[in-house]
C-alpha cells in the first residue's frame, strides 16, 4: 500500500515539477522580451517578471522537484529489487539532465535579475523544448521499463510529436511575423506574447 501511496505522490510531484519548469521558462522569454519596451514600461515589466520568477522557482518548481524525488526514494526502499533494472538506470541519467536543467534555469534567473543574460527570446523558446523531450523519455521508460517498444507505431508516435512541435513552432513564428508587421503599419514597437 506504502507503495501505491509513493507512487501516486510521484506522480503529482511530476506535474508541480514541470508545471513550474515550463512556466518558469516562459517567464524568461517575457522579461527578455520586456527590454523593447519604451520606459517607464520596460522597468515595470522587469521588475515584474523578476518577482514572479523567484515565487515560481521558489514556491511551485523546487517543492515539485523536491516531492518527486522524495517520494520515489520512499518508492525503492519500499521495492529496492527495482534498484536492479536498466530501465531505471537510463531514466536516472535522463533525471539527472532534469535536475541539471533545472539548476540551471536558477541561474538564468539570476543573470536575468541582474540584468546580465544573453539568450535571445527565440533561443529561450528553443531551451523551453529541452523538458519536453526529457519528459517523453522519462514517462516511456517509466512506464514500458526494459520494454520499451521500437516497432513503427512507435517511431509513428515519435514522428507525430515531433510534426506537431514544428507546427506550433511555425504557426507562433507567423503569429510574431504578422504582429510586427502590423505593428511596423502603425508605428509601434511590438510585445511578442507568445
Ligand atoms: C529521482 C528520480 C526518480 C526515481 C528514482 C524514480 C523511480 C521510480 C520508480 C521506482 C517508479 C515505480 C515504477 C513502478 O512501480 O512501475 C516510478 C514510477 C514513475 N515515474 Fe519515476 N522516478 C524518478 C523521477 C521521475 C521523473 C522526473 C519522472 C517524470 C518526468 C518520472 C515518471 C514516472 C512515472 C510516469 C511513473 C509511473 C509508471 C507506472 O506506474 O507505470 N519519474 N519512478
Amino acid at each position: 500500500m506504502a507503495y501505491l501511496w509513493f507512487k501516486a505522490f510521484h506522480l503529482i510531484g511530476i506535474v508541480v515539477w514541470f508545471a513550474g519548469l515550463f512556466y518558469l521558462v516562459r517567464l524568461f522569454i517575457y522579461h527578455v522580451e520586456a527590454n523593447q519596451e519604451p520606459e517607464p514600461a520596460k522597468t515595470i515589466l522587469k521588475n515584474q517578471y523578476q518577482i514572479m520568477e523567484k515565487r515560481l522557482y521558489n514556491i511551485i518548481t523546487t517543492p515539485g522537484m523536491l516531492v518527486t524525488v522524495a517520494m520515489a526514494i520512499g518508492l525503492l526502499s519500499t521495492e529496492p529489487e527495482v534498484l536492479k533494472q536498466g530501465w531505471l538506470h537510463i531514466k536516472l541519467l535522463f533525471v539527472s539532465l532534469l535536475v541539471a536543467y533545472h539548476y540551471y534555469c536558477s541561474r538564468l534567473m539570476k543573470q536575468l535579475a541582474a540584468d546580465e543574460c544573453r539568450w535571445s527570446g527565440q533561443q529561450l523558446r528553443a531551451l523551453n523544448e529541452a523538458p519536453t523531450v526529457m519528459l517523453l523519455v522519462i514517462v516511456l521508460l517509466a512506464v514500458f521499463k526494459n520494454n520499451l517498444p521500437t516497432d513503427i507505431t512507435v517511431w509513428g508516435v515519435f514522428g507525430l510529436i515531433i510534426l506537431m512541435a514544428v507546427t506550433i513552432q511555425l504557426y507562433a513564428k507567423k503569429r510574431r511575423r504578422d504582429k510586427e508587421k502590423l505593428m511596423g503599419q502603425i508605428g509601434q514597437v511590438p510585445q511578442e506574447q507568445n
